[in-house]
């Protein structure tokens, strides 16, 4: 999608932010924004940037110059406003040991009794009812992980800043956490992640802002960055020929190959998912799949280095 054809309410402002710490530049002219449901990912090597710019957005660290504001209020590092309307998980997450998972919940949201629809919501997708009633000092590093993503959720966000939330996470909460995410974005909420793990990013993010040094070295449109139709998706099925006469007839572009897989051309960022479903949809197993051309990754890689 073209950035002219969406038309939505901007949530967060950064612009043209600058910070020091002696002589050392942590960031340059940083400018970027996020829109209602946009889910960004902030992404850079090690040491780029991308916590400073999340602690500097939610007031934790303070700006040289530069502007930011949330929902139109400016973020002037003595006022709350604004500031409730982000939900944010940076580094580990600061829990109670002696107090249960429910005791946090009950706590961020001045609620006594009985806890919201929305929060018991996303506590059950995150699959945290069997611990939620444990003392946090019997947690493990995952479930802990999932507790800090709740809080950053607790009273409808309209931004929810998270930073690395995969850390700790297994496979299988990573996909319940990428739901969740795409759920709430569908709902208007608005996300800034960062994460190094750029395969489950790529999935749910619309737009990546790449820093490197403190600088921004690219913005764009995940479609655009990875110039879908130089995407390519390699399958091994349990049927390979129905797949692909499957595929064809859904106007996907297939290339058989010798060594029993063949290669789908991939259209858009829901191309895997509707693959899948098709396939599954005819009771055909995927024996083996892997992608190639225009990762995340690769074009992160070579907005750094080239
Ligand atoms: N308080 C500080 N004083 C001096 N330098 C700092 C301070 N905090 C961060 N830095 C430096 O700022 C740069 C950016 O750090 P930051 O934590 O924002 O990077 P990052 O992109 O989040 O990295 P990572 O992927 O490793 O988490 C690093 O070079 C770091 O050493």
């Amino acid at each position: 999608m073209k950035e002219s054809e969406i038309i939505l309410k901007t949530i967060l402002e950064v612009n043209n932010i600058n910070k020091k710490v002696g002589k050392k530049s942590l960031l340059s002219n940083i400018s970027f924004s996020i829109n209602s449901s946009d889910i960004v990912g902030l992404i850079g090597p090690n040491g780029a940037g991308k916590t400073t710019i999340m602690k500097s957005i939610l007031s934790l660290l303070k700006i040289d110059s530069g502007e930011i504001s949330i929902n139109g209020q400016n973020i002037n590092y003595t006022s709350h406003h604004g500031l409730h309307e982000i939900g944010a998980l940076i580094e580990n997450p600061s829990l109670y040991p002696y107090l249960t998972g429910m005791d946090h919940v009950r706590m961020y949201t001045h609620k006594r009794k009985n806890v919201s629809k929305e929060t018991m919501h996303i506590i059950n997708e995150l699959n945290m009812g069997k611990f939620i009633n444990l003392k946090v000092k019997k947690y493990s590093l995952g479930m802990k992980q999932k507790m800090g993503i709740l809080i950053a959720l607790l009273n409808n966000p309209k931004l929810v800043i998270l930073d690395e939330p995969m850390n700790g996470l297994d496979p299988k909460s990573n996909v319940e956490l990428r739901n969740l995410i795409l759920s709430l974005s569908k709902k208007g909420v608005s996300f800034l992640i960062s994460s190094h793990i750029l395969s489950e990013l790529e999935i749910i993010v619309n737009r990546v802002v790449i820093i490197n040094h403190g600088k921004i070295i690219n913005k764009s449109y995940v479609n655009d960055l990875l110039s879908i139709g130089n995407t390519y998706l390699n399958l091994k099925t349990s049927n390979n020929s129905k797949s692909i006469l499957l595929l064809n007839n859904k106007d996907f572009k297939t290339t058989t190959s010798e060594d029993g897989t063949f290669q789908i051309k991939l259209i858009d960022k829901h191309s895997i998912e509707q693959i899948f479903q098709l396939l599954y949809r005819n009771n055909i197993k995927i024996i083996d799949f892997y992608k190639s051309g225009s990762t995340l990754e690769s074009s992160l890689l070579k907005a750094i280095y080239n």
